[in-house]
């Protein structure tokens, strides 16, 4: 695949580059729905899922003419796609920089299809832990797993961080009504405040830690991993309470016994997964634990759903392809920077922070896989809160900012919890299909200024707010909509995002697999701590990080 052009030399970019430049200015969305009744029929997907009702993407409401779709999905087919997609679920080494295979499909490949991994097949081994993961979710939820002092456990804690704790985190938020009763926390960050509020909260006879790091080498979890354990053997008294208390899940059994956890209670899995791949792994434990296993895997039914539907539809009807063009249409060609993903869900109110890392540490790089250097933007800057915070915060901009900002609104139709006759979930959904309406639809002059007149507004006072009162529109939208967010439309709907993730780093010919741009600070952190043991003055560094970490010292 490393042998692709760059993306600008392709000759269908190419005639892509020329139509956007001769037309792309004057592509109106607005005017596209008026001159044809078809378009949300031609611009729209639904996918049937067995028992969670159909999952509908309406991307009609995109800078989109029949012909530059034509050649976005030529470029698809010239980028090769579809043989990239194959390549990555027969286990082939697509991530080259560390030389890799790429299968998370495998965790939630629910047919009896073997999956090879250099010529062995890896399912025994998943279905394996997932064994392990039953049993234990079960014993933890029936009380018979039992903490130190013979009590049942009550509250789990997650440590963890990047794809070891946003993927859990993230699902145990959006999967909150089917939770079985357990306290789920996640701690993360190396500030001792994320660990010490969670221990304010939990007594140490009730709670088990989960060590999840796939490399069990980063120092933010290992140092929060090891402060945990030295709190619950004060407070136990207990050097033995650890394995009652402790399980881990990683690749990397050696610094798992290392730390004093029992292999026993090690959760494995394989160099394989990319830790921002990993919740359909071990690493999902704490969403087992909180929603109960037959919901983990449902969680997993939903993403082999998507899995099989990005590995059979054809290129014009596959959505991550879909999605995944539309962003390069908006990135390529109109220099939109980034990407706004919207979920008219509270139980959502991770998701665009877990596809922050999803998509930015995926795509976030500058050398092809050929190691050329890149003349065109890859991946987007990826921000979104849910509706409608959003609206009362940052749309303003969105509506009449510089910015073209294309937008994923996600929605619900039935809400988990219709309080008030349902009367919450209608205001929402109203909010929902209104601002993609006036995103693309805008307010021209003349209706800004019928709307000033009918209020009485006129003469000078009239012309001097028009402008303000004009929203230009032919903002793109797509709209995701589920019946409910059950664990299986969520599985299908962070797979869909995935495989969209997959396909633009294959469009752009970039390894989305590696993340050797999270080491240059590591490594420069670990030079520093050793100049803060003490108040000496230092001078080893730049003018400006000298003055930081004197600043700080004389704080001390
Ligand atoms: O699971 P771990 O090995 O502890 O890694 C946790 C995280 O570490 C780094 O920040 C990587 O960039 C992430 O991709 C990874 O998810």
């Amino acid at each position: 695949m490393s042998a692709l052009p760059l993306l600008t030399s392709d000759p269908v970019y190419q005639q892509i580059k020329e139509y956007h430049s001769k037309h792309g200015a004057d592509i109106n969305i607005k005017q596209l729905f008026e001159k044809d009744s078809c378009r949300f029929a031609k611009y729209s997907l639904r996918l049937q899922t067995p028992n969670d009702g159909d999952i509908l993407l309406d991307y009609s409401k995109n800078r989109i003419t029949e012909e530059v779709w034509g050649l976005l999905l030529k470029l698809a087919e010239s980028r090769k796609v579809l043989e990239a997609r194959d390549a990555m679920f027969a286990g082939e080494k697509i991530n080259i920089t560390e030389d890799r295979a790429v299968l998370h499909t495998a965790l939630r490949n629910r047919s009896n299809n073997p999956i090879l991994f250099e010529g062995k097949d890896v399912m025994p081994e998943v279905r394996a832990v997932l064994d392990h993961m039953k049993d234990f979710t079960n014993q933890v939820l029936s009380g018979q797993w039992k903490g130190c002092t013979g009590k049942k456990i009550t509250d789990v804690v997650n440590i963890g961080i990047g794809g070891s704790d946003l993927g859990p985190l993230m699902v145990t938020e959006a999967l909150k009504p089917y939770c079985k009763g357990l306290n789920t926390y996640f701690v993360s960050n190396i500030d001792g405040t994320h660990l010490a509020e969670v221990l304010k909260k939990v007594s140490y006879e009730t709670t088990l830690f989960i060590v999840a790091s796939k490399t069990f080498t980063t120092q933010e979890t290992i140092t929060n991993a090891t402060s945990a354990k030295r709190w619950l053997i004060e407070h136990s008294q207990n050097e033995n309470a650890v394995a009652k208390h402790f399980v881990a899940l990683s690749t990397n059994a050696e610094k798992v016994s290392a730390f004093g956890i029992d292999l026993q209670n090690m959760f494995g899995f394989w160099d394989w997964v990319g830790g921002r791949y990993s919740l359909w792994s071990a690493i999902g434990l704490s969403i087992s634990l909180s929603i109960g296993f037959d919901n983990f895997e449902q969680l997993l039914e939903g993403a082999f759903f998507m899995d099989e539907h990005f590995k059979t539809a054809p290129l014009a009807k596959n959505t991550p392809v879909i999605l995944a063009l539309l962003g390069i249409w908006y990135s390529n060609f109109y220099n939109a920077e980034t990407h706004a993903l919207l979920p008219y869900d509270q139980y959502l109110h991770r998701f665009a922070a877990y596809f922050q890392q999803g998509d930015m540490e995926s795509n976030g790089k500058f050398v092809t896989k050929g190691s050329q250097e890149v003349d065109f933007s890859t991946g987007p800057i990826v921000w979104g809160e849910p509706g409608t915070n959003g609206q009362h915060a940052f749309y303003q901009l969105i509506h009449q900012g510089t910015r073209l900002i294309p937008c994923d609104f996600i929605a619900p139709a039935v809400s988990h919890n219709p309080i008030a006759g349902g009367a919450h979930h209608k205001i929402l959904l109203a909010n929902f299909l209104a601002q993609t309406e006036a995103l693309m639809a805008g307010k021209s002059p003349e209706q800004a200024k019928a709307e000033l007149e009918k209020a009485g507004v006129t003469g000078a006072k009239l012309d001097k707010l028009l402008p303000h009162k004009v929203f230009k529109g032919n903002r793109p939208t797509n709209s995701i909509v589920v019946k409910r967010v059950t664990p299986f439309t969520l599985g299908a709907l962070i797979a869909l995002y995935e495989h969209k993730i997959f396909t633009q780093g294959i469009i752009w010919n970039i390894n989305s697999f590696d993340q050797w741009g999270v080491e240059l600070g590591k490594q420069l952190a670990k030079a520093i701590e050793p100049e803060l043991v003490n108040t000496d003055p230092v001078s080893s560094h730049d003018g400006s990080t000298n003055g930081l970490i004197n600043f700080i010292k004389s704080n001390w």
